[in-house]
This record gives C-alpha cells, sequence and structure tokens, in this order.
C-alpha cells in the first residue's frame, strides 16, 4: 500500500540542526503541506522524503514511486518539450501537456519557456510519472492564478486516485485536509 512516514525525523546541514522529532504519516489520498519562512529546511524535508539526503536521526517509511518537483526541472534545455518530457514519460507525454495547458508548446524547445510555462512543464513530468507519492517543492512558484488553481486541481485528481502528496510552499496553495508540518 502506498505510505510515507517520517518517524522523530531530525535534519542536519552545515552542522546546525535544521529540526528534529518530525513526525507524521500519509495514507492514500492524504497529504502533508509543509510550510515556514526561508531557510528553514522545506526543501531538506522534501529531500529527505525523496531518499537524496539521509536524515541525521530517525526514519523515513517510503512505500510507493516516488515523484520529485524541484528547482530544477530535469528537461534538456536543447529538446522540445515533447522530446523532453518523452524522455521521462513516455507515450503519456500528449496527455501530460494536455493536462498542463501545454499542447500548443510542444514543438518549442524547454530553453525558451518563460518561467510559469517551464514550471508547468516540470508539473506535466510528475502529473505524467505514474508515480503515487508526490513531492512537490514550491511548485506554485512562477505559476499565474490560473496555473495554482489548476495545480489545486492535479493533486485533488491525485489525491482522489488514492496517491499522496506533500507539497512545500511559501504561498498559498490549497490541500483540503492536508496536515500541516510547520517549520520554524
Ligand atoms: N548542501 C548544503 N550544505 C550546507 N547547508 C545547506 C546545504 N543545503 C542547504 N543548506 C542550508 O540548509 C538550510 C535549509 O535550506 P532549505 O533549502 O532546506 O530551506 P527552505 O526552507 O527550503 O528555504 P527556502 O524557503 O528559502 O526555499 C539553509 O540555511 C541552507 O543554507
Amino acid at each position: 500500500m502506498t505510505r510515507l512516514a517520517f518517524d522523530d525525523v531530525a535534519c542536519l546541514r552545515g552542522g546546525r540542526v535544521l529540526f528534529e522529532g518530525l513526525g507524521f504519516a500519509l495514507a492514500p489520498g492524504e497529504a502533508a503541506l509543509v510550510t515556514g519562512p526561508n531557510g528553514v529546511g522545506k526543501s531538506s524535508l522534501v529531500r529527505i522524503a525523496a531518499g537524496l539526503l539521509r536524515p541525521a536521526a530517525g526514519e523515513v517509511t517510503r512505500e510507493g514511486a516516488v515523484a520529485l518537483l524541484g528547482e530544477a526541472h530535469a528537461l534538456d534545455p536543447e529538446w522540445s518539450l515533447r522530446h523532453a518530457l518523452g524522455y521521462w514519460i513516455g507515450d503519456r507525454t500528449a496527455t501530460a501537456l494536455a493536462a498542463l495547458g501545454l499542447a500548443h508548446l510542444a514543438e518549442v524547445p524547454v530553453r525558451v519557456l518563460s518561467t510559469g510555462q517551464r514550471r508547468r512543464a516540470g508539473l506535466a513530468r510528475v502529473v505524467g510519472s505514474n508515480a503515487a507519492i508526490w513531492l512537490l517543492d514550491e511548485p506554485a512558484n512562477g505559476l499565474d492564478d490560473d496555473g495554482v488553481a489548476l495545480l489545486e486541481r492535479l493533486i485533488a485528481a491525485h489525491r482522489g486516485a488514492g496517491g499522496i502528496a506533500v507539497v512545500a510552499t511559501h504561498t498559498t496553495v490549497a490541500l483540503p485536509g492536508a496536515q500541516p508540518v510547520r517549520l520554524g
């Protein structure tokens, strides 16, 4: 079964304790909303959840495939958007492009996309990943109001289908019923 849990997790970076004693558990359909001021450790928490950073203490349980949206979108800048996404999500590319309102940009090189378009492209990779656990670090950055509303609908649909979402943000993203994880 899909599950993501932190048990008494501590994070140490640059010799400094960013957080400790952190615990939450997410079952299918559930979400966590990670908030707190700049530099408090939101991105670090997301990287620990993804298995990219080792917690200094405690245990992380991760059952299910993970899709990570971070600062870097991991799409080749020289390739067309369709080709770059296709590298990751294959024949789900057309559906993901349509879901993010990017179908008209499919043949455009990734490097010419605007900030918000790039963010949508990163989300298209997550949407097309088929992963049960979405880890989204500042997913609303660069998105306009319609983009944020779309993001909220996509996360709701993912949860409705039994997925899990962790959203780290310093802006408002509506995640009904999400567990608040307040750092700092
Ligand atoms: N590789 C590293 N080595 C040492 N310190 C680091 C490293 N990466 C991040 N840090 C520090 O860890 C702290 C937390 O960083 P993190 O990116 O997790 O914060 P954040 O809450 O996501 O911040 P923001 O809201 O600005 O994105 C910061 O003080 C940062 O300088």
